[in-house]
C-alpha cells in the first residue's frame, strides 16, 4: 500500500483556555495528540483524564494519548474511558509493559509504547509483538518547543528494520521538534506518524502547516 503519513498535532502548544476552538483550527489533522505529564515521570505537569475526556467530546478524530506518567498499569484505563483511540505509555515507567499493552487491548484501545532519547531501540523489541505503535521521543519528554535530536533517527531505522523483518503491523511515531525542516529525515528513516506541537500551533495558519508537513513527508518517501 502507498505511504500515508499521519500528522498528529499536539495540543500541548495550544491555548488550554479554548481547546475546542484550537481543535477546530486543525481540520486536516489525522490524530489529536494529547500529552499527559504527571510531574514525576517528567519534570512538568500538564493535565489528566478529565481534560482528555473534554478533548474527546469536541472532536471525532482519533485521540492519541501520550502518557508521560509513572505506574501506567494503574492509570491507562482512565484514558480509554476518556475516549482515546491510542494510549501510549513509557517503557521506562512500566514494570510489565506486556501487561499494560494487554490491558489496553482488553479495555478497547490501541496500545503504544514509547522510549526516551536515552533508551535503546532494542529495549522495545520484546514488546513489539504486543503493541500497535512505538513512539520514539526525539526530545527529552516534558516540554514542547525543544530542538529535534537527530540521534533518534538511528533508533527509528533499527525499529523499522525489525518491524519489517517480523512482518508486523506496528506504526512508528516520532515526537519532539518535528517541523518542516526535520520531518523529511523522519519519514525517510521510516516513521509513519508525526507529532508536531509548536510547529503547528506556532504557525500563522496551523492547518496549512499540517499540509506542508504531510507534503514534506511524502516527498521524502517518493
Ligand atoms: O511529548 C511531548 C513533550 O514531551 C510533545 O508531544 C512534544 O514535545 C511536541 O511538542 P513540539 O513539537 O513543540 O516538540
Ligand atoms: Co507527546
Amino acid at each position: 500500500m502507498s505511504y500515508q503519513p499521519l500528522i498528529a498535532p499536539s495540543i500541548l502548544s495550544a491555548d488550554f483556555a479554548r481547546l475546542d476552538r484550537e481543535i477546530e483550527r486543525i481540520p486536516s489533522a489525522d490524530w489529536i495528540h494529547v500529552d499527559v505529564m504527571d510531574g514525576h515521570f517528567v519534570p512538568n505537569l500538564s493535565f489528566g483524564a478529565p481534560v482528555a475526556a473534554a478533548v474527546g467530546r469536541v472532536t471525532d478524530k482519533p485521540m492519541d494519548c501520550h502518557l508521560m506518567i509513572e505506574d501506567p498499569l494503574r492509570w491507562v484505563g482512565d484514558y480509554v474511558e476518556a475516549g482515546a483511540a491510542n494510549v501510549t505509555f513509557h517503557l521506562e515507567a512500566a514494570d510489565d509493559p506486556v501487561a499494560v499493552a494487554d490491558l489496553l487491548h482488553v479495555k478497547g484501545s490501541r496500545a503504544g509504547v514509547s522510549i526516551k532519547p536515552g533508551t535503546p531501540a532494542e529495549m522495545c523489541f520484546e514488546v513489539l509483538d504486543h503493541v500497535d505503535l512505538v513512539l520514539v521521543m526525539s526530545v527529552e519528554p516534558g516540554f514542547g518547543g525543544q530542538k529535534f535530536m537527530p540521534g533518534s533517527l538511528d533508533k527509528v531505522r533499527a525499529l523499522r528494520a525489525e518491524i519489517d523483518r517480523r512482518g508486523l503491523d506496528v506504526l512508528i511515531q516520532i515526537d519532539g521538534g518535528v517541523d518542516a525542516d526535520t520531518i523529511g529525515d523522519c519519514a525517510a528513516a521510516g516513521c509513519d506518524v508525526f507529532v508536531a506541537g509548536s510547529a503547528v500551533y506556532g504557525a500563522p495558519d496551523p492547518d496549512a502547516m499540517i499540509g506542508t508537513l504531510r507534503d514534506r513527508a511524502l516527498a521524502a518517501r517518493a
